[in-house]
């Protein structure tokens, strides 16, 4: 693999040593790596402390039992929202069982909504699992788009912008279907970049994530087995003007071990205007990329219209 293509893993896990509260000279440093990680790949690596077992087993082992109860029952958590309830032939992702869910992160919410209704007996070991995990996630994702601002070197008003940028998290657990009659692999899901904010994407153990590098080559995301693989959405790369790359990426399955991930997209508020900082735009270097927009019109655009509804035809200049 050429070190272009290489993405960086950043460690932020304790046992690094890396300090990284506000003002210290770690989270400096860390912070210009993300913004320079964003910047030429769309993604990188974070280790870090969230994963530590026995959350992660209680996670997976959880999310296994899941995927293997019967159809039916899983089929109970219907929704009529986009990327809300259970799907097992969605027309984005034929290959996988997917259960989208909002506000992972509230215990009662989950409970009610979501494990009570699969299990009437209740899953307390995974319904707290699943919303801890939800709620470590959410900080970290702030915590990067923190450090972005910090990467630029950006005034501190701007944290309120990215506070807005991760409003909301939309959890999605996935599992994979193996590829069909004796094929090698198979596009599990196919290319796209996603459209929020940030993704933060942990799997069993099982690769199949890649991301197409600046070269045009489609490399494998070997994500840690304490760590996310985090990816630079549409709306992160608009508010930046376009100096953050929105990473393209597919999953690809290969052998015979189910793959299944846990997925966090942090969305920001309906209310949000999106627009970059000034200090992000100079008519020589970085001329205004998009004009600026209210995140809500945004969403209605893409329902509205049957095109993938890409940012660029919405509010490319
Ligand atoms: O499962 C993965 O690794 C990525 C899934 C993904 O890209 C998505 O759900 O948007
Ligand atoms: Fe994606």
């Amino acid at each position: 693999m050429d070190n272009e293509s290489e993405i960086p893993i950043l460690d932020f896990s304790k046992s690094s040593g890396v300090i990284l509260t506000e003002g210290s000279e770690g989270r400096k440093e860390m912070s210009k790596k993300v913004r320079e990680a964003f910047e030429n790949h769309g993604c990188l690596l974070v280790k870090c402390d969230e994963l530590l077992n026995p959350l992660r087993e209680d996670l997976f082992t959880g999310l296994k039992s899941l995927f293997d109860l019967p159809e039916e029952t899983k089929q109970k958590f219907f929704s009529p929202n986009a990327y809300r309830g259970y799907t097992n032939k969605g027309d984005e992702v034929p290959h996988a069982d997917s259960f989208g869910i909002y506000d992972a992160h509230k215990p009662d919410t989950i409970d009610q909504d979501f494990v009570d209704l699969l299990w009437p007996q209740g899953n307390q070991t995974f319904s707290k699992a699943l919303s801890s995990m939800t709620t470590k996630v959410r900080e970290l994702s702030l915590l990067i788009l923190k450090m972005v601002v910090e990467g630029f070197g950006l005034p501190q008003q701007y944290n309120s912008d990215v506070e807005q940028l991760n409003s909301y998290s939309n959890t999605r657990l996935t599992k994979y279907k193996l590829p069909e009659n004796n094929k090698d692999s198979e596009i599990a899901l196919a290319p796209h970049c996603d459209k929020a904010t940030l993704s933060l994407i942990c799997e069993n153990g099982v690769q199949g994530l890649q991301v197409l590098s600046k070269t045009g080559n489609w490399v494998d995301v070997n994500i840690p087995q304490n760590g996310f693989a985090v990816l630079v959405g549409d709306m992160l790369k608009a508010w930046s003007n376009g100096i953050l790359q929105a990473a393209k990426h597919r999953v690809v399955t290969r052998g015979d071990k189910e793959r299944i991930t846990f997925i966090l997209m942090a969305v920001p508020m309906e209310s949000m205007v999106i627009k970059a900082p000034s200090e992000l735009v100079d008519d020589e270097n970085h001329p205004l990329c998009y004009r600026p927009f209210m995140y809500e019109e945004y969403i209605y655009y893409r329902y509205s219209t049957n095109e993938l509804g890409s940012v660029e035809k919405f509010a490319g200049l």
